[in-house]
């Protein structure tokens, strides 16, 4: 995959570039992403599939938690699993579990985390994490241990987190997941007023209302990427004509 274009090299005003070409992952024997190619550069992707089409491993790719077994991936122009500082400075994963995310007690010891991964030192992680903790009104949070918050709670706490790294490209794991209706307003407000650039893996078709594009992701290849007037009608059918079988899990790959 070449790097000719500059423009793609970065994520711009009018989004982020992601190029994946026959890109494989093989987990425990199965192929969970199989010869997955796509070319995209959009502010605001919506990745839908049902349970087990590899949208969560797709996160994991593009945030370089994970190498790819065969093909090529950028993001950005990086590849972010070999260009690990530069995936730090530009990607930000939500995680669909915040179990998965907070490593800190406290919830000031956890915002300040990743700005200290950043380089920056003591006192100016502190200062700009309690300066983001005020952005969301919740100053009053920072010394609250993070095993004492709710499981919307702690959905904030990482978004805090990783909005303090300031990326350039936020992808978001089923964030809404279990969160009740004031709190997810307050995320999707956030979320809405973000000048980067989302990836927003969701089952519910209301979160990615206005999204610039959809991908529908289906036993870890493309079911379709385009116009999300054009895809989610198509993936909806799919999905109540699937609801109407049997077939609740896909566990014969
Ligand atoms: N570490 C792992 N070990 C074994 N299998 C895995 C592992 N990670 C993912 N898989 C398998 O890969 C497939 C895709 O999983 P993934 O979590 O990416 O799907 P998903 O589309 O995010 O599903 P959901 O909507 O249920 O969150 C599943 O069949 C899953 O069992």
């Amino acid at each position: 995959m070449s790097n000719t274009n500059s423009a793609a090299k970065e994520c711009t005003e009018t989004g982020c570039a992601i190029r994946l070409d026959q890109v494989c992952l093989e987990v425990e024997g199965k192929q969970v992403i199989n010869q997955l190619s796509l070319q995209t550069n959009v502010r605001r992707l919506g990745v839908i599939g049902r349970n087990g089409s590899g949208k969560s491993t797709l996160s994991r790719l593009l945030s370089g938690l994970i190498d790819t077994t065969a093909g090529e991936l950028e993001v950005a122009g990086f590849n972010p699993f070999k260009d690990r500082r530069a995936a730090l400075r530009q990607i930000g994963l939500l995680f669909q579990n915040p179990e998965h995310q907070i490593i800190f007690p406290t919830v000031l010891e956890e915002v300040t985390f990743g700005l200290r991964q950043l380089g920056q030192d003591k006192t100016l992680a502190t200062n700009n994490a309690l300066q983001v903790l005020a952005a969301f009104g919740k100053s009053h949070w920072q010394d609250a241990h993070c095993s004492a918050l709710s499981q919307g709670q702690k959905h904030l706490v990482c978004l805090m987190a990783i909005v303090a790294m300031q990326p350039n490209l936020i992808i978001l794991d089923e964030p809404f997941a279990g969160l009740d209706i004031p709190t997810k307003r307050q995320l999707q407000r956030y979320l809405d007023s973000f000048a980067g650039s989302l990836i927003h893996i969701s089952h519910d078709p209301d979160d990615l209302h206005g999204y610039d594009q959809l991908l529908w992701l289906e036993a870890g290849q493309v079911a379709a990427l385009g116009e999300p007037d054009e895809v989610m009608p198509r993936y909806l059918a799919a999905m109540h004509e699937l609801g109407e079988s049997d077939d609740i899990s896909d566990l014969s790959r």
